[in-house]
């Protein structure tokens, strides 16, 4: 529940054509405490100011000349797409208070003010206004978490699909290839067998950071799980476009690791999958690119490879050489 200083300290719009009315109700929100209170003369001010400081509450009069408050109220749905419009409409007209429920406002007030009356209905539409937004911030809450890992905050294996799938579409529509790398760290259980699970969860954190800093900004990083991650490439013309990166990433991880007074090492597998060459759907390309992890583990662990070259260790091969060809019989 919002607190009275969260209600006093809220942001609040006075919109009337007369600066008598706007001084006047200034004075009432200012003797109650309100800190946040900014006015206006200019009904076609409103939705720039709102867009611009997003109001807790916008006290608007309905009868102003040129734009009159529905007008307003009109283009305040279009800025507020939750459709909650922070609207307390002042009216002299007893017909148009219906109207102006109608319209989207949340309340009334009636000239001339009846100052328990204004009170009142200010302290409640912002108290549901504040409500509505710890509401709304509390589910995007929700929905991040529901999409990143908790540990490391990469996205996670439900995300990550969701990204591939983007990746892919796009790849297509440019004539590009994209590619899907799969890690898997290498040694990481005896960390944890080692030193405890504390330490296991550092280098987890430590190692996303650093994928994540050897990665272009629109790769998608994630952690599958685990010791698992997952690192998506868009907008890739070659095999070797992802080689490079992945050999970057291979000594990457490989650096070693300061935790308290210890130094640890560990390094990391990575099998790569490349679209559409390998596969066209996001499940054959994620499933090829485990194929080729753990070719990579058999061949001797910190390195990548790939369906189409033999695994590399941390040095790639220059662009030019010769690739051995795809070994795929027994898969
Ligand atoms: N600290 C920590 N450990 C985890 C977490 N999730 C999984 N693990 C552990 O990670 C280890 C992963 O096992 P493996 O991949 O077989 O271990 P590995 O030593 O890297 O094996 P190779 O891949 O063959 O080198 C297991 O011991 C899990 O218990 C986590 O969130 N935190």
């Amino acid at each position: 529940m919002p607190s009275r200083e969260d209600i006093l300290n809220a942001k609040i719009l006075v919109v009337d054509d007369s600066p008598d009315n706007i001084e006047l109700m200034e004075e009432i929100l200012r003797e109650e405490g309100y800190t946040n209170v900014s006015s206006t003369m200019l009904p076609e001010q409103v939705c720039p100011l709102h867009r611009q400081h997003t109001y807790d509450l916008i006290l608007l009069d309905l009868q102003m000349p040129g734009l009159n408050g529905f007008q307003v109220m009109k283009g305040l749905k279009e800025i507020e797409q939750g459709g909650y419009l922070p609207v307390l409409a002042l009216t002299a007209q007893p017909s148009f208070k219906i109207a102006a429920l109608e319209a989207g406002a949340r309340d009334f007030i009636s000239k001339p003010f009846d100052l328990l009356e204004v009170h009142k209905r200010i302290h409640n539409m912002l108290e549901v206004r504040l409500l509505y937004k710890e509401l709304a911030q509390y589910s995007k809450t929700q929905q991040e978490l529901a999409l990143h890992d908790a540990l490391t905050g990469l996205p996670n294996r439900r995300l990550l699909e969701d990204r591939i799938a983007t990746t892919l579409q796009h790849a297509n529509r440019h004539h590009h290839k994209a590619a899907i790398m799969y890690l898997d760290l290498d040694g990481f259980k005896a960390i944890n067998d080692t030193y405890g699970h504390a330490y296991g969860d550092e280098i987890l954190k430590m190692v996303a950071q650093r994928l994540v800093a050897h990665s272009r900004k629109e790769d998608t990083v994630a952690r599958l799980g685990g010791d698992e991650f997952m690192i998506v490439l868009g907008d890739i013309h070659t095999l070797q476009d992802a080689m490079g990166p992945a050999a970057k990433l291979v000594e990457a991880v490989s650096e070693p690791y300061f935790i308290n007074d210890l130094t640890l090492r560990l390094s990391t597998s990575i099998g790569i999958s490349v679209y559409p060459d390998d596969a066209e759907s996001v499940e054959a390309l994620i499933s090829i690119a485990d194929y080729a992890l753990y070719e990579a583990k058999r061949a001797g662990k910190n390195r990548f490879c790939t369906t189409s070259a033999g695994p590399v260790e941390a040095t790639p091969a220059p662009a030019s050489a010769p690739v051995a060809p795809a070994d795929l019989a027994h898969r």
